[in-house]
């Protein structure tokens, strides 16, 4: 049986760091070990070490930049991320825009460090010529509906459907699908409707029960990849 990706996007919510942001890694980690599913999650830069040296999932960086090492202040490198433990970085995610170029030279250098990728896409039309710099994945997120709560797989549901079908004409690239997954439901629609997983935030950073939240994903997203 093929395992869902579910992927949580820490963003800078106040859970995202610190304490809070370690001991939201640790439970994650539990669920992912209990349900046998990979739980990755995308941390803030400053955070990459200290996570990643206490849990065993996959820490990505929100961000990277695709410049040469040198005089870049500010800068966050693929090195930098590899060194400090990350397995990989999103990038392009709506609310941190890349240009195509910076894109391209910042993937090369990731794969040369064998690092993961996930290109986010604001539409499905995009997909394949994202999906020809041929990243790890795609994130398709429409970003009018990223922390509304309400989900793409309810609201757009032809935005999952059409970017499964542009997916396929690129071999070996996953298709995650986010923006506003609350509910289990959500997840359950989503890979349903063809995606290899989900990319969450708001729901998972806000939470009383963090826990309760992505264990209802996990289920959910594994029953529908039973029934596929
Ligand atoms: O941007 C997202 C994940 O990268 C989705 O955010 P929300 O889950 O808050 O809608």
């Amino acid at each position: 049986m093929k395992k869902p990706i579910i992927l949580v996007n820490y963003k800078t919510y106040e859970t995202s760091y610190g304490k809070r942001g370690l001991e939201l890694a640790k439970t994650l980690e539990r669920v992912s070990i209990d349900t046998s599913t990979e739980i990755i999650i995308a941390v803030p830069a400053t955070m990459i070490t200290r996570i990643s040296q206490e849990v065993s999932i996959p820490v990505y960086a929100q961000h990277v930049d695709g410049l040469p090492e040198g005089a870049h202040t500010g800068a966050v490198l693929p090195e930098h991320i590899k060194d400090a433990g990350a397995r990989g970085s999103l990038l392009n995610h709506s609310e941190r825009r890349v240009r195509l170029d910076e894109m391209d030279d910042a993937l090369k250098r990731m794969k040369k460090l064998g690092l993961e990728s996930v290109v986010c896409v604001d539409r499905y039309e995009l997909v394949v010529p994202m999906g020809l710099l041929y990243p790890t994945a795609i994130l398709i997120e429409p970003p009018e509906l990223i922390g509304s709560g309400v989900s793409v797989s309810k609201a757009k549901p032809e935005v999952i459907t059409n970017a499964v079908k542009e997916i396929r004409k690129v071999e070996g690239v996953y298709l995650i699908a986010g923006a506003g997954i609350s509910s289990g439901e959500d997840v359950f629609i989503s890979i349903k409707l063809g995606s290899d997983g989900i990319g969450v935030a708001s729901a998972v950073m806000k939470a009383k029960d963090p826990k309760k939240v992505v264990e209802s994903f996990v289920l959910e997203a594994l029953k529908a990849i039973d029934q596929k």
